[in-house]
């Protein structure tokens, strides 16, 4: 199969909690709240000493920022495998992580109450939504507009594999679960550059790459995921469905009629059997739908002498597909239930309500929910589920850990990676993008990274030698 380039931007959500009003001091207890604008500028207070910007790119070759609304985001550098994919995305988690820590002991040094916490989510207290975006490289080639009709229709059943699972308010003001949080953030489904709107997929002006021949399909419907099975899914099959795409498998048949109406209605039919109307007058299931899917690749795989080659996580993305549909068909999730978010989560919240005889809308409720994207060790969920075997892990430890420090090897990152980091071992100034690297200097020497593919390059050696001078 060719290569493919995928990075993953993950906006979190960040809080500050405020101390319970007895456990503040005398004369304390007027003390200003910290609002999440506050509480970005403590968690990149570091960031700005040393990078002079709230939006750098990091000797890992990601790139972490602050952008309007206070939403702190990292996208992950170039990856063209899955796992090494999940493992940089988890990398992204502990970076932040520190952050928070970091931040906390400032809040603590200046006497400031209150406690930072970070969620992989999309949706605050407020009702604001934020995203997570993924980025998958295409080749040039294909009408796109057509195309993606069609993956849209992809993108909007793909909930039922791929929801982080959510506690949707009812019109009636009862509480109901349903696999998406964002399903109903999203209205639009397809736009240009000049619609407004929230469009699923778009393809940007900048592929970050030579645009004679790519184009990079910016995909803006997904949960934030918190298991890495989860993430191994969502980014994993919908590679194999744009390689499916990509050799000519048509899949216009699969086009919706109205996608944003099916969205909402399948993030709220946990059978999945609701019937969607699609473009042609026939009606199928989200369920009916990705199995289509599933199928049409599988059999593409073996038709195109593709299968032969499948790496050890495509195959366990395949594997999770195909017990993802089977749980939802048989409605047994129990076979998904440590590595798919939404049956996770559900199971989670299954014991404790029935534990605590709890109702779905109990604030209790809410506040496990949010537990569960609390990507803080001590106070959230997720690194006690796995301990616990209750979330499976696509990666190691030592693999996350590589990811902190060091770019992926195989693509463009890591020629950033390398630059940034001897820029930062030897004190250098320089300015650094998805394509640029240049050196702050009389010289003024730049590199453009046309090929995201590439991870060698002797034009970045000698800006190498230069910065080592
Ligand atoms: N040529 C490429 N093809 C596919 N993905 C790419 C390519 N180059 C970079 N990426 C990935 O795209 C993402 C870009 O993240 P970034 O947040 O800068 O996105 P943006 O869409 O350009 O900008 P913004 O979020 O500011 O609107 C990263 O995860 C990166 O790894
Ligand atoms: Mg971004």
């Amino acid at each position: 199969m060719s290569r493919r380039i995928f990075g993953v931007e993950t906006e979190y959500g960040i809080t500050c909690a405020a101390p319970p009003a007895e456990a503040a001091a005398p004369g304390e207890g007027t003390a200003r709240p910290v609002t999440a604008d506050d509480a970005a500028r403590y968690l990149f207070r570091k960031v700005v000493a040393w990078g002079r910007s709230s939006n750098v790119f990091l000797r890992n070759g990601a790139r972490l920022y602050l952008d309007v609304g206070s939403h702190p985001e990292y996208a992950t550098a170039e990856c063209d495998d899955v796992r090494q994919l999940v493992a940089n995305d988890r990398a992204g988690e502990r970076i932040l992580e520190r952050m928070t820590r970091e931040a906390n002991d400032l809040l603590a040094e200046e006497g400031v109450p209150g406690t930072i916490h970070l969620f992989k989510n999309n949706l605050d207290s407020a009702g604001n939504s934020f995203g997570c975006h993924e980025n998958y490289l295409l080749r040039r080639r294909r009408d796109f507009q057509a195309v993606g009709e069609a993956l849209v229709s992809f993108f909007v059943s793909r909930q039922i594999l791929t929801g982080a699972g959510h506690v949707r308010t009812r019109p009636d003001g009862g509480a109901a679960y349903a696999f998406s949080q964002r399903a109903d953030q999203m209205w639009d489904a397809m736009s240009s550059a000049t619609t407004r709107s929230r469009p699923i997929i778009n393809t940007r002006d900048e592929p970050h790459a030579d645009a004679e021949k790519y184009r990079r399909m910016h995909v803006i419907v997904g949960d934030s995921s918190v298991a890495e099975t989860t993430t191994m899914l969502k980014v994993g099959m919908t590679d194999l469905v744009l390689a499916m795409v990509e050799d000519g498998v048509r899949i216009s048949d699969l086009a919706m009629a109205e996608p944003m109406r099916a969205i909402r209605e399948i993030s709220r039919d946990m059978s999945a059997t609701v019937p969607v109307e699609l473009a042609g007058g026939r009606t199928m299931s989200a369920l009916q739908i990705q199995e289509e899917f599933h199928q049409r690749v599988t059999a593409w795989l073996e038709t195109s002498g593709e299968e032969a080659e499948l790496t050890g996580v495509q195959r366990q993305v395949l594997d999770l597909w195909e017990r993802g549909l089977a749980a939802l068909r048989t409605a047994d999730p129990s076979g998904v239930e440590t590595e798919l978010d939404w049956a996770i989560k559900a199971r989670l919240l299954e014991r404790y309500r029935s534990r605590h005889r709890l109702g779905l809308d109990d604030p209790r409720v809410a506040r496990l929910l949010l537990a569960y994207h609390d990507i803080s060790p001590a106070s959230g969920l997720a690194a006690s589920l796995e301990k616990r075997g209750l979330m499976a892990r696509v990666t190691t430890d030592e693999e996350v850990a590589a990811a902190v420090d060091e770019p992926p090897a195989t693509t463009r990152a890591r020629l950033r990676g390398d630059f940034v980091a001897t820029a930062q071992d030897r004190r250098r100034d320089i300015t650094v993008d998805w394509v640029h690297l240049k050196i702050n200097d009389a010289a003024q020497s730049t590199v453009v990274l046309k090929d995201p593919f590439s991870p060698v390059d002797e034009r970045v050696e000698a800006l190498l030698a230069t910065l080592r001078e």
